[in-house]
């Protein structure tokens, strides 16, 4: 049964911990399908064409020997269960779909759009993002409402999309995100320079 990995992000930018959680899920599933989304829990976002333009360019930067990552903004939805629903219909019942998410959102993904629903279509991967652990309160909860959960095995880095927001630091980017960025003059980039002088 082809295995397929539905990863959806705000992109807001996507960082070099989003690039490993790819490359990883490249080695270890048939397809990778990644989409931009608004985040129903968070506000003031950047355009959504934007992010996903940059979470394109961030996938063409990694430059892997599989060439099974595809973006699929058709997918986006701010509620992942319309995604899930979305990619039954394109891929079918005959294959098995694993949702990666965080750790640190391990324990508010009960909280989601009809979770129930969404866990029905999909089984839930979950990557150790440093500095938030896994609880077993967390996995029992999601268990509860129907989760079959696996734990990733890969190291991501320490980096997040607000800690690129607050300090501007382009290490946590790869170099065709960050000249979109001052390209677009996203996150007050030339501002940010302006006012540093
Ligand atoms: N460095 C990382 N390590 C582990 N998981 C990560 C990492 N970066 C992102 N993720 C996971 O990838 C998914 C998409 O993350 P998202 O785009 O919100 O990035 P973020 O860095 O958490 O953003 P922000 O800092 O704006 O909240 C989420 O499930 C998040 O938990
Ligand atoms: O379906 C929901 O209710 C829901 C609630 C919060 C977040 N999500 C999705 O979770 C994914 C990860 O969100 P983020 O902001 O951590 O990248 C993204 O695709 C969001 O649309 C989905």
């Amino acid at each position: 049964m082809e295995k397929i990995a539905l990863f959806g992000t705000s992109a807001d930018p996507p960082t070099v911990g989003h690039q490993t959680i790819l490359h990883w899920l490249s080695q270890h599933y048939d397809r990778v399908v990644v989409w931009a989304s608004d985040n129903p829990f968070k506000k003031h976002q950047t355009p959504l064409i934007y992010r996903t333009e940059m979470l394109g360019l961030a996938i063409a930067d990694l430059n892997l020997p599989r060439n099974n990552i595809n973006l699929h903004p058709e997918l986006s939805d701010r509620y992942t269960l319309v995604t899930a629903n979305k990619a039954r219909e394109k891929w079918g019942d005959k294959v098995e779909f694993s949702l990666v998410i965080g750790s640190d959102i391990l324990g508010q993904i009960t909280s989601w759009y009809r979770i129930g629903e969404l866990l029905a279509q999909v089984k839930v991967l979950v990557v150790p993002r440093l500095g938030y652990g896994i609880k077993e309160a967390d996995l029992c909860a999601l268990n509860k409402v129907g989760g079959k959960v696996a734990i990733a095995t890969l190291n991501a880095p320490k980096v997040s999309s607000s800690t690129y927001r607050l300090e501007k630091d382009n290490s946590l980017i790869t170099p065709a995100v960050n000249n979109y960025i001052w390209q677009k003059n996203l996150y007050n980039v030339e501002n940010q320079v302006i006012s540093n002088k």
